[in-house]
């Protein structure tokens, strides 16, 4: 909660005052170097070739400036010991208020030009003070500014908070940009750890900043540090007792400044004339850090009385503080690198504005997504009732959009947030999904935190449960996905059967959400709704179709070939899938076109053919909105070098009797070496262990074969050395069903398939499902996960998965398995 409300104050000052910081930055950075660069712009004015000549006396110097100036009045002096530094002279002419500078040469008072570039520094800070607003530093362009100071230590304090990372001692996680991110998480690395790197800059410009704003935190710094009388500094300009009409008396003044310090040597002194005829000088130590380092008096022009006297030697540290606050805004007061030091981080500041706002931007898209969702989606049930729950933890909606897809997808299920999770309701859920993202560095979503530490213990009886997690994350991040394993590894460790192994869905990866939209689909959710995300799709060619089981009990499964019309798009790996854009059945769209009284209209029948065909629910207005039909995916069989994707795809029927949208469309609708609308997904948590020595155990049902001979093809296709692999393979009669026999008996022979043990469902005899076969060889089973085996697992999602990893779990431990899980030993595609 403490984190929610400081992050939405952070952009929402961030989004109002960046703009006036990113000016204010720009222009502090400028100033601090503007004595060096005026000089560096102006040779012979600011700075003059040493002539040899000792400089002249101030007194005199200032006799000559006021010969040779318009009349006005001279109302601040600056001489140097240094003979390259011309003798600065501000004064104001008759009839105007603003002072003017103008320089002398030091060895014989000769006015100089007038130096470039100061009317420039002028604006610029006038921009820094006040954003050049009328009104000067009385207008409300001060309360401007002071409010930004003031969003500044906001935004160095609370972003200290919001990034403090996991392992603060670790340097890295503060000083390093990971080079390898983009786009978003770039953007978020360089406003963090920029943000880091500048911290102590900013609340150092920023605390002293807020000096020249407000009156009570002056006081209020005065206070604190014992200070007694309030001296109202104004950094550079001279104040408003400059214009003080009354004529000062300069040589008597100076030569009361001479007798009082008993004429000792200063790097510069700069004499002020102040309070009417009082003159304040400020001389400057010699090798001074900074320059208020240095003695300051008050002399009275009249009679050359000290006013006042304050050595530096005597002065305390609070005094020194307050005397230097504009030293320590422009990190002079720290020597060198402190300036370089502000310099830097001032013009640094726009980064923080623009990162910050193109983060907002895109928090704002993934809320506007989620936002469309809510629209769109009829409302779910409670969470009180439902037995079907999709939890979500999400930080900026990304996972709480797909969490309500989810829910919209699956009858009679409700999305509630993840920290509504209690026992309870944990307890009366039948099925859960949980849709959860990453944050920090491996942490839940703020708003998840809570159940986050409820799983520190661990959780009731699950036993009753069947739960599936989709972990959002970026890989960009070391930590992926982490939270969304650990909310599944809590789930198991409770007992709750796992439906399918957490799906990793990196940054908006669209094939990660076909895939959960996929597997949601085989456990029975609506198949009827558009793809979550839309995938081009390319054209291939229908070039083979063949009945594999003919005669079979069970339905016709077909090999399919796919060929592309662009050869480029041959390249995948042996464990990835094929999306296909189905068209609908015709006796479908006829039938619907009948129910509709709309026979007749072939217009509407070709468009029907790509499109999701309306229920009588959805209303006559349906058909002016008709969406996409949504794709369906395959197990390819093949490998890329063969050229094109081979399937085995069972054919079966759909509630309304007609068959099913992608197999009828694959098996009977397509035309022999018609286009197949297609693309390719890569499916990394199927893809075998890289090295070919690894031995395989290869299990699965029916269509599964598709994805296991993937992987022996690719390992007949490598040739040389590997590993042994067994398959085991469950279908319902060998004299029907016992697909690609002959290629296998090949590989067999080949030494690529070291064994097969079959599971023959309606043979009367031997082991009757895939996951009896396994159990029945728990020697092997044991023995090969000892040398190191690699586990594959592909079919059917209920009965045979369950099955088998329970199976495998009896032989090998649950513990063992779950290790197997998490270092990609033990992998499965299941449909
Ligand atoms: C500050 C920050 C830290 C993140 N840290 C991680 C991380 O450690 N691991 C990870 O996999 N993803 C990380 N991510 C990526 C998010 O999990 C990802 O963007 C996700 O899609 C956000 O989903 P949401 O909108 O539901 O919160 C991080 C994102 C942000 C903004």
């Amino acid at each position: 909660m403490t984190r929610t409300i400081l992050f939405q104050i952070h952009w929402f000052l961030g989004i109002t005052a960046g703009l006036v910081l990113a000016v204010m930055g720009v222009t502090g950075g400028l100033m601090s170097f503007e004595p060096e660069i005026l000089a560096a712009i102006n040779p012979g004015i600011v700075t003059v070739a040493p002539r040899g000549a000792p400089p002249l006396p101030a007194p005199a110097l200032i006799d000559r400036a006021r010969a040779q100036l318009p009349p006005g009045r001279i109302v601040r002096v600056i001489v140097s010991r240094d003979p390259t530094r011309a003798t600065a002279i501000s004064y104001t002419p008759e009839g105007s208020k603003e002072p003017q500078r103008r320089y002398l040469d030091p060895a014989t008072g000769r006015l100089l030009a007038p130096a470039r570039g100061s009317g420039v520094f002028a604006v610029v800070e006038d921009l820094h003070r006040w954003l050049a607003l009328p009104g000067h530093g009385n207008g409300w362009g001060r309360q401007v500014t002071g409010f930004a100071c003031l969003s500044l230590l906001y935004f160095a304090l609370s972003g200290l908070y919001l990034r403090w990372p996991r392992r603060p001692l670790d340097w890295r996680s503060w000083l390093v940009i990971d080079g390898r991110m983009t786009g978003r998480n770039f953007y978020r690395a360089l406003h963090a750890v920029v943000g880091g790197w500048v911290l102590v800059f900013y609340l150092v410009s920023a605390g002293t900043g807020l000096w020249w704003s407000y009156g009570w935190y002056r006081d209020g710094v005065q206070h604190l540090l014992a200070i007694e009388s309030p001296r109202h500094d104004s950094p550079g300009k001279p104040g408003k007792a400059d214009r003080d009409e009354t004529p000062v008396d300069w040589a008597r003044a100076w030569t009361g400044f001479t007798t009082a310090t008993g004429g000792r040597a200063y790097d510069s002194v700069t004499a002020s004339a102040r309070d009417g005829t009082a003159v304040q000088f400020r001389a400057k130590l010699p090798n001074a850090r900074h320059d208020r380092v240095s003695d300051e008096l008050s002399i009275d022009s009249r009679t050359g009385a000290v006013l006042s006297k304050a050595r530096y030697a005597d002065r305390p540290i609070g005094a020194d503080i307050v005397t230097s606050v504009y030293e320590i805004h422009r990190g002079a007061y720290f020597g060198i690198i402190g300036r370089v030091g502000i310099m830097l981080a001032s013009l640094a500041m726009p980064l923080f504005t623009v990162t910050g706002v193109l983060l907002y931007l895109g928090r704002r898209r993934r809320k506007a997504a989620l936002a469309q969702v809510m629209a769109d989606a009829p409302a779910t049930g409670g969470a009180a009732n439902a037995t079907t729950l999709v939890a979500y933890a999400s930080q900026t909606g990304a996972a709480e959009r797909i969490a309500r897809l989810t829910a919209r997808a699956l009858p009679d299920a409700a999305a509630l947030p993840l920290a509504a999770l209690d026992a309870g309701t944990l307890a009366r859920a039948r099925c859960l999904f949980v849709v959860a993202s990453t944050y920090g560095e491996g942490e839940p979503p703020d708003a998840a935190r809570a159940f986050a530490r409820r799983m520190a213990q661990a959780p009731d009886d699950l036993s009753h449960l069947r739960y599936a997690v989709l972990a959002l994350g970026d890989s960009e991040y070391a930590d992926f996905c982490a939270f969304g394993h650990r909310v599944d590894r809590w789930l198991h460790a409770g007992g709750a059967t796992r439906l399918y192994d957490p799906v990793e869905m990196d940054g908006e990866d669209a094939d990660a959400q076909r895939q959960w939209q996929q597997q949601l689909a085989g456990l029975g959710a609506r198949t009827d709704q558009p793809d979550w995300a839309p995938a081009p799709m390319t054209a291939w060619r229908l070039v083979e179709r063949r009945l594999l089981n003919p005669g079979s009990q069970g339905d016709g499964a077909w090999h399919v070939a796919l060929a592309p019309t662009d050869p480029a798009v041959l390249d995948w790996q042996a464990g990835d899938i094929v999306e296909i854009l189905p068209e609908q059945d015709p006796a479908r769209v006829d039938a619907f076109l009948a129910r509709v009284g709309r026979a007749s209209d072939d217009a509407l029948r070709a468009t029907l053919m790509t499109c999701i065909l309306p229920t009588e629910a959805d209303g006559a207005s349906a058909l002016d909105a008709l969406k996409p039909l949504p794709h369906r995916e395959y197990s390819i069989a093949s490998i890329a070098s063969a050229g094109q994707v081979e399937l085995i795809v069972r054919q079966c029927r759909a509630a309304d009797g007609f068959a099913g949208l992608g197999s009828g469309w694959l098996t009977q609708g397509a035309p022999l070496d018609g286009v197949v609308r297609a693309r390719i997904r890569r499916n990394p948590a199927f893809h075998a262990p890289a090295d070919p020595a690894t031995p395989l155990i290869l299990i699965g049902n029916g269509t599964g074969l598709a994805g296991l001979m993937a992987h022996l093809r690719a390992r007949a296709a490598v040739g040389g050395a590997h590993g042994p692999a067994t398959l085991f393979f469950g279908e319902r009669h060998p004299a029907q069903d016992d697909f690609l026999s002959v290629e296998r008996a090949a590989l067999a022979a080949d030494g690529v398939l070291t064994r097969t043990i079959p599971a023959w469902s309606r043979l009367g005899h031997g082991p009757r499902y895939v996951q009896d076969a396994v159990a029945g060889q728990a020697d092997l089973v044991r023995e090969a996960v000892a040398a190191g085996a690699a586990i594959l697992v592909c079919g059917s999602v209920t009965g045979m998965a369950p099955g088998v990893h329970a199976a495998l779990a009896a032989i090998l431990g649950d513990a063992v398995l779950e290790t197997m899980l998490a270092n990609g030993r033990y992998r499965r595609d299941i449909y």
